[in-house]
């Protein structure tokens, strides 16, 4: 539940057309100490302050000449698509109560005002509001992690293969082609077992951060699980394009890692595959790659493997036409 401050901080809005009803109504809130409240007699700047601003609360005449409160409340649906229109209606009239209601204000306030009433359905709906806000931010954070993952913060594998996809999709209308680079750190293992786990977790989140420094803002950068990490560069248009990137990942890697008094080093092996030259789908382009990765931890680690040409020029076989791929490791 929100505490009886946060109520009193909500940001509050006062739309009348007349100065005195706004006086009053400003004078009632400033008593009761509301510390955010701000006033308008013009109903056509409602949803731009709103957006500006987003209230937590529009206390709305509804007999205005020029816009009516039932119309500045159509537009503010527009801004609240879906949401919770935070309209408490202020009315003379019997009539328009219902009415109100059902153009999607939340409550009412009958004028002449009674006090008491106006003080309870202020605070109730304000309760509600914050409460909807919370609940709103809650279910952000909880899509976020259910994307990402917690320890470094990167995408995590549910995300990852949505950005492929979307990496493809995108070299494809283009005529590109995209990369897809497998990376497993060498002597990660020993890390953990001779300093301990939050020595490793620690290493996880320095890796990470090389990672994206060394990686172009449109890249994705993400973490598999364990010391598994994925780089995918959309937009290339050779192999050659991806590994520039790869040799300056594992150049990024083998820099020493320095956490309290220690000096720790380990290093990256990358398995590449590329699209379309590689395969197609996602799930035959990540085999592809983490065969190849297999291939640069064989020939010795600390270096980038890929299938296609290798730097010397020589063609040699891609894996999705011919079968098992011939491997070009890299150092
Ligand atoms: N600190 C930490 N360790 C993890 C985490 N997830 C997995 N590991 C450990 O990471 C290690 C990964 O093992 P390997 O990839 O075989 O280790 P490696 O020494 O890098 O082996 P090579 O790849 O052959 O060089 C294992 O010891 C796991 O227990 C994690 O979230 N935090």
């Amino acid at each position: 539940m929100p505490s009886r401050q946060e109520i009193l901080n909500a940001k509050i809005l006062v739309v009348d057309d007349s100065p005195d009803n706004i006086e009053l109504m400003e004078e009632i809130l400033r008593e009761e100490g509301y510390a955010n409240v701000s006033s308008t007699m013009e109903p056509e700047q409602v949803c731009p302050l709103h957006r500006e601003h987003n209230y937590d609360l529009i206390l709305l005449d509804l007999q205005m000449p020029g816009l009516n409160g039932f119309q500045v409340m159509k537009s503010l649906k527009e801004i609240e698509k879906g949401g919770y229109l935070p309209v408490l209606a202020l009315t003379a009239q019997p009539s328009f109560k219902i009415a109100a209601l059902e153009a999607g204000a939340r409550d009412f306030i009958s004028k002449p005002f009674d006090l008491l009433e106006v003080h309870k359905r202020i605070h109730n709906m304000l309760e509600v509001r914050l409460l909807y806000k919370e609940l709103a931010q809650y279910s952000r954070a909880q899509q976020e992690l259910a994307l990402h993952d917690a320890l470094t913060g990167l995408p995590n594998r549910r995300l990852l293969e949505d950005r492929i996809e979307t990496a493809l999709q995108h070299a494809n209308r283009s005529h590109a082609k995209a990369a897809i680079m497998y990376l497993d750190l060498d002597g990660f293992k020993a890390i953990n077992d001779t300093y301990g786990h939050a020595y490793g977790d620690e290493i996880l989140k320095m890796v990470s951060q090389r990672l994206l420094a060394s990686s172009r803002k449109e890249d994705t950068v993400a973490r598999l699980g364990g010391d598994e990490f994925m780089v995918v560069l959309g937009d290339i248009h050779s192999l050659a394009d991806a590994q520039g990137p790869a040799a300056k990942l594992v150049d990024a890697l083998v820099e020493p890692f320095f956490i309290n008094d220690l000096t720790l080093r380990l290093s990256t092996s990358i398995g590449i595959s590329i699209y379309p030259d590689d395969a197609e789908s996602v799930d035959a382009l990540i085999s592809i790659a983490d065969y190849a990765l297999y291939e640069a931890k064989r020939a010795g680690k600390n270096r980038y493997c890929s299938t296609g040409t290798a730097p010397t020029g020589a063609a040699v076989k891609t894996p999705a036409k011919q079968g098992v791929p011939e491997l070009v490791p890299h150092r």
